[in-house]
């Protein structure tokens, strides 16, 4: 009985030892199958199966999160859309749509279409707060009352005042290449100093003191490195916006690339010197800048407005202003040069107008009256969109017929890239993969009828702005910077691509970065 016990005893620790051993690997393999089960029959599940597209799509979003980190998710989608048309499932719950006829319904000015959290990753966290700001925020009465205190400050009329902030960056640009490159015929990154300009107005027209990217000739503190590292995470993070808790919204232990936080202290830093005067040697009263309108916003809307909300909009101008532009810019430059023609149409078109040399500072007012001018602009937004990725946004209750037939219902997502639109042969035409800026302008023989309901047409599928109620809010001060810019650089030089055969790199990260503008540049002898 004694020697029975003790097998039992041994029997019953070995198999306990044993059960224990194989305890995390049964818990493992119970966390697996549940989750399998649970994508399965989330699939299974899902209305929108229908629709094709990757199969590892219609389980996970994982798959959109790989493709995004690949940095060139625009063709990925333009790709899909070829194999399997104008609708395709890029996610459990997300449709990319290629469809121009859907614009006026998503992006209408009710605002019922929200945005997704594809676009929380964008807010920032300060002393364990999260400040969302207005391209982050998704509630709908938040959203607006947030712009209203300063939606004003935005309009043509609002940023007009803030020209001769960037008459003076502007000819701080110019200074800056001749000096370094234009003199000496130096090939040089076009494309890096359009950055340190863009930047460098952000801070301009926002604090009225360039952040000194133009004077450094690099980027001397880190933050448009850390812009950009900022940008990647933020795209990353559209296709699975929960992890935002656990990387950088992580109140105990932040884990993860820098997020906005550099050009967060940078505008409290601001907010401070303007509030206790240690900014008076640079801030010129009589010339406004956007923290003067902050702060008189503040005044107008003390019940609803406070620091935080200032340090927000600050931020704004930063983060959604300095990229695009820059981007915006370059693609106008590039597409102009890559097409000799088309470079040399503008220099003569704007000579016509009587834009010249002699006329530096050329005011918005001038650039606007040269057609031209607004055709290449207008090609380089359409060609390639300084928002690149799926602009994202729920269907509303009572679901969305698409164009074939069926019902998509309330909560899925529908996505429409600015990319994939701007290139819809539907709307533009066989050519839509031309850079053709003749597109924008009335052709020889075509009525003024036709012409404006074809420019109807192209108005109404152009999303390099966005539209309806979440449409740009700094698409006047972003497109006045284009057109001074553009114009300034083509009547001061001669320019040429160091290396035209080469196409340059696009690096997309929401805003598609690109790198390559490499020019040589003297000053225009004619
Ligand atoms: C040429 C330059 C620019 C381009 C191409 C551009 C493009 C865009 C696009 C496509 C959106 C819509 C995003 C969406 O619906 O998901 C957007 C939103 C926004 N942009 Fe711009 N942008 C430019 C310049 C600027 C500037 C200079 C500012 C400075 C304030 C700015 C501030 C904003 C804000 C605040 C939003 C969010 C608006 C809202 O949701 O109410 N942008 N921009």
């Amino acid at each position: 009985m004694a020697h029975q016990g003790k097998i039992n005893a041994r029997l019953c620790r070995s198999s306990t030892g044993c059960l224990c051993r194989l305890m995390p690997n049964l818990s493992l393999v119970g966390t697996l199958l549940a989750f399998v089960v649970y994508v399965v029959g989330s699939y299974l599940n899902s209305p929108l199966r229908r629709y094709p597209g990757p199969f590892l799509a219609k389980f996970t979003n994982l798959w959109r999160m790989y493709h995004i980190s690949q940095k060139s998710f625009h063709k990925v989608v333009e790709d899909l859309h070829k194999q399997y048309g104008p609708v395709v499932q890029i996610g459990p719950n997300v449709l990319d749509v290629d469809d121009p006829n859907l614009i006026k319904t998503v992006f209408n000015i009710k605002g019922d279409w929200k945005k997704t959290e594809a676009y929380l990753a964008s807010s920032v966290m300060v002393e364990g707060h999260v400040i969302y700001n207005l391209f982050s925020k998704i509630d709908k009465a938040q959203h607006a009352a947030e712009k209203k205190p300063i939606a004003k400050y935005y309009s043509p009329a609002g940023v007009a005042p803030l020209e001769p902030h960037m008459d003076k960056t502007i000819a701080q640009l110019c200074a800056e290449i001749e000096s370094r490159f234009v003199d000496s015929s130096t090939p040089f990154d076009l494309g890096c100093w359009i950055l340190y300009y863009t930047w460098d107005v952000v801070g301009a027209v926002t604090f009225s003191q360039p952040l000194g990217y133009l004077a450094a000739g690099h980027d001397f503190d880190g933050t448009l490195g850390n812009a950009e590292k900022a940008l990647d995470y933020f795209a990353l993070l559209t296709a699975i916006p929960s992890l935002d808790q656990w990387f950088d919204k992580n109140r105990y232990l932040r884990i993860g690339p820098p997020g906005f936080g550099g050009v967060t202290g940078m505008a409290i830093q601001r907010l401070v010197d303007r509030y206790q005067g240690k900014d008076s040697a640079i801030h010129d009263p009589s010339i406004p800048d956007y923290l003067d309108k902050f702060i008189e916003a503040k005044a107008a809307f003390p019940d609803s407005v406070n620091d935080n909300q200032i340090v927000a909009w600050l931020m704004i101008n930063m983060i959604a202003g300095a990229d695009t532009t820059a981007i915006t810019i370059r693609s106008a430059l590039y597409y102009a040069l890559r097409t000799p023609s088309v470079w040399a149409r503008l220099r003569r078109d704007l000579a016509a107008a009587g834009l010249s040399k002699a006329s530096v500072p050329l005011s918005f007012k001038d650039t606007r009256t040269v057609p031209y001018l607004d055709a290449v602009v207008r090609e380089g937004l359409r060609y390639l969109p300084a928002v690149s990725l799926g602009l994202e946004r729920y269907v509303p209750a009572g679901g969305q017929r698409l164009a074939d037939g069926g019902v998509v219902p309330e909560n899925s997502i529908l996505s429409f890239n600015p990319y994939i639109l701007c290139r819809s042969k539907e709307v533009w035409g066989p050519d839509a993969d031309e850079f053709k800026p003749e597109r924008w302008l009335q052709t020889e023989g075509e009525g003024d009828e036709a012409f404006r309901e074809r420019l109807q047409l192209m108005n109404n599928a152009d999303l390099s702005f966005g539209a309806g109620s979440r449409i740009c809010l700094g698409k006047h001060m972003g497109l006045m910077q284009v057109y001074k810019v553009v114009a300034t650089l083509a009547v001061l030089y001669d320019v040429e691509l160091t290396h035209p055969e080469k196409e340059w790199t696009v690096i997309n990260s929401f805003f598609p970065r690109q790198e390559g503008l490499e020019v040589k540049m003297s000053k225009r002898k004619d």
